[in-house]
């Protein structure tokens, strides 16, 4: 009989290093730079909020050896001092990457947001914007939104995210450096 038991290890794991098994599928060759966690602080604004904000946020990209990318985000404010104020946005997906370097991401956020978007990436740049925006009953109106996550400097990812929602053309939402995190560091 299949053995369940769900100590055991699993039989595909997945892969947050390009030099980790499984290999990286052919087709995440320009994104296999993203691969692992990445972590570090970002300012935030929008027309209809009295003042910026900045935030801490971590972001991690897997993969299990087919030619997409596991996406998990999350976020939490910041006071002036750098503490930590409450949890803020968190979202995940998958981002199937296509000949030529074109993508097509899925994510998906707790506020009731569905993102289907598509892009391009090339020279350690992913860029995607909403084809369509699905949103629960009860979700703000987001209606589109564009996003650039580039890898600058070494270890470094930036990333911009533009926003229109509640009545408000595309426009700038949120900015972010992040650093990669090494276990153990
Ligand atoms: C790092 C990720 C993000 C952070 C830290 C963040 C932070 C914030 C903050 C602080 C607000 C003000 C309201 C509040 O305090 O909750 C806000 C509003 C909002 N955000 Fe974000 N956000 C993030 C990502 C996103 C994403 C991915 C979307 C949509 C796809 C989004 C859509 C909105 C909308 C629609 C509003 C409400 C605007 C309004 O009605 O005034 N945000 N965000």
């Amino acid at each position: 009989m299949f053995d369940l038991d769900p100590a055991r290890e699993r039989p595909y794991p997945d892969a947050r290093r390009p030099d980790e098994a499984p290999a990286p599928h052919p087709l995440l060759a320009p994104v296999t730079g993203l691969l692992g966690t990445w972590t570090g602080q970002g300012r935030g604004e929008y027309p209809t909020l009295a003042e910026e904000f900045t935030y801490a946020q971590e972001v991690t990209f897997s993969h299990d050896g087919r030619p997409f990318l596991r996406y998990e985000a999350r976020a939490w404010l910041l006071d002036a001092d750098g503490a930590p104020l409450r949890p803020s946005a968190r979202e995940s997906g998958w981002w199937r990457l296509q000949p030529e370097g074109r993508v097509e991401a899925l994510i998906t956020q707790p506020t009731g947001i569905a993102e289907i978007s598509v892009g391009h990436t090339g020279d350690g740049t992913v860029d995607l914007t909403t084809q369509e925006v699905a949103r629960t009953p009860t979700a703000k109106e987001v209606t589109a939104t564009r996003r650039r996550y580039a890898l600058t400097v070494e270890d470094t990812l930036d990333f911009v995210h533009d926003l229109a929602a509640v009545g408000h053309p595309l426009q700038h939402h949120l900015s972010a450096r992040l650093f990669r995190c090494r276990p153990g560091a």
